[in-house]
This record gives C-alpha cells, structure tokens and sequence, in this order.
C-alpha cells in the first residue's frame, strides 16, 4: 500500500477590502471579503517542503488590494474572473483558481460621504477559472423573509413520533441562501443579481404555501424562468419556525396573533432547480 497526495488547494482567506471612489465630493464605496484559492502542481511543497513553486497567500492578499487600487472593484463577478484569471496566467505551477467574494451593501445616508450598513443580506460570487474553462455562480445569503399568512403545512407523512398538528394558516419564514450558475462569464452581473433577487422575493411573497419544499421550487423556477442565462439555482432555506404560543392559561385567545419565533433546531430545506439543458458543471459549486 502506498500513501499518497490527494486533491489539496490553498491561499487567503477573507481577505476585507474597502474600496472608496472618490467622485469629487461624492464617494462610492465597495465592501467586500475576498477569499483566493489555488491549486495545481504542488506536489513538491507537501512531499518535500520545495516551495519553488508556492506563490505566498500573503502575496494573494496583496494582489486583492493592488487589483482594488488599479481596476477598482464594479461587479464582484467581474473582479472574482480578474483575479482568477490574474493568478492562472501569471503562475506557472497554477492551473486553477478559486476566488469567493463576499459583499456587503452600504446605502447612502446623505451628502457624498456618508454610509449606512444595509441589513443582514449578503451578496455572493464564486469563480472558478483555468485553461479551459470558467464558471461564473452569483448568489445571496441571508436574504430574511417572512408570510403572516398564505403557507399551510399537513397531509405529511406520520409515525410513533408524529407529534406535530397540521395547520392551514401559519407563519413561513426563512433566510434565503441562493446560488446560481451562469451559462457564460459575461453578464450584465449588476442588472442579473437585482433580477434574480426580485424573481426569489416575488415567488415568495405570491407562492400560496403547501410547503418550504414547495415554496423553494417555485423560487428557483421564477428565477430560470425569467433570465435565460442562467441554468441552475441551489437554495438552502431553514425554516424559521414561529410557533403558536398558548395563551390559554392566561384566558385569552390566540388568533394566530402570538407567536414564540424559535430559533433552533430547524428544519433545513435544501435543493436545486435547474433546466433540462443545463450544461454539466459540477465544480462550478466547489
Ligand atoms: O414546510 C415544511 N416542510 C417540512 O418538511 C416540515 N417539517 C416540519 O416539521 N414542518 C415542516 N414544514
């Protein structure tokens, strides 16, 4: 039996940047946290120490802020392919790269210089680039979202543990986490993340419930159905459970008026939507 050297990678994680554009009196500002990870010919450096060909993550990290200074930072997608493709080029041992980008949104609160954070709600890009290929997935995380009412949940299955009452009226909430896979790298990112992000909110708020498991198809299919290039969306979505809390000790009624928002356990409703024409691109989601 001999031991050997399995699929590795590495470079600089999270790497924040704060880009400012000064317009004058009126500034921009980009936030974003950058993650790099390449790989290629390294065996070398975990066989035998060599790091001939071991390009420093603290030299990523630099080129993350070089690029900031020098290209400035529009659509994370197009700054995520830059630097991959930086990285790819310019490195001889490096056949892939992997770059993450994590943003997130500040609005102005008045003048030119003055920001305020936006919510929870974060936008997200992966790229992977190398000689042959690249992929481009945008996507959001913790896009929080609640129905007062239109969501039922019964008709599931039961056992010996089967506590749970059916209901016709409850609450639904969830944070949204949603990626999704673009058929080419060149897209109009800013006008496709707003497009998609509506198309998620719109199928949320109109889908009458059976389900989350339903819901969340109705949310992918909303968002393939309304932009072509796009061929894939995966959806991670807890259920936020709102419980009805009794109030019956206290002599009151509980119209579905109170609820204990719990916040664990979870249930966890995963999955994916795609078209029947979806290129095969497993590694796009690595
Ligand atoms: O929309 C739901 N899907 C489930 O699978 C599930 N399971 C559960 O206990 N509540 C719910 N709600």
């Amino acid at each position: 039996m001999a031991i050997v050297l399995g699929p590795n990678r590495y470079g600089k994680a999270e790497t924040r940047v704060v880009r400012v554009t000064r317009d004058g009196d009126v500034h921009r500002l980009k936030d974003v946290s950058v993650g790099v990870s390449l790989s290629g010919a390294m065996d070398a450096v975990h066989l035998t120490g060599d790091n001939a060909a071991v390009l420093p993550t603290d030299s990523q990290k630099n080129t993350v802020f070089a690029f900031a200074k020098r290209h400035g930072i529009d659509a994370i997608e197009d700054f995520g392919l830059l630097l991959a493709r930086h990285f790819v080029a310019s490195q001889p041992a490096i056949t892939h790269a992997r770059v993450e980008i994590h943003e997130y949104g500040w609005s102005r609160i008045t003048g030119g210089h003055s920001f305020v954070r936006d919510g929870g709600e974060v936008r997200t890009a992966l790229v992977h680039a190398d000689a042959g290929s690249e992929t481009v997935v945008s996507g959001l995380t913790d896009l929080v979202v609640l129905n007062s009412t239109g969501s039922e949940f019964h008709g599931f299955a039961q056992d010996e543990y089967t506590t749970l009452e059916p209901t016709d009226d409850r609450v639904l909430a969830t944070a949204v986490t949603a990626r999704w896979r673009h058929r080419s790298t060149e897209a109009a990112w800013d006008e496709s993340y707003r497009a998609a992000r509506d198309a998620l909110l719109k199928a949320f708020a109109g889908t009458h419930s059976l389900s989350l498991q339903q819901t969340l198809f109705q949310m992918g299919r909303r968002v393939l159905a309304e932009q072509d290039e796009i061929c894939e969306v995966r959806l991670s979505m807890p259920n936020k459970h709102h419980f009805l809390v009794d109030l019956k000790p206290f002599g009151m009624k509980n119209d579905n008026e109170v609820y204990f928002a719990a916040d664990r356990p979870y249930g966890l409703i995963e999955g994916t939507v795609l078209t029947d024409d979806a290129p095969d691109a497993p590694s796009a989601w690595n």
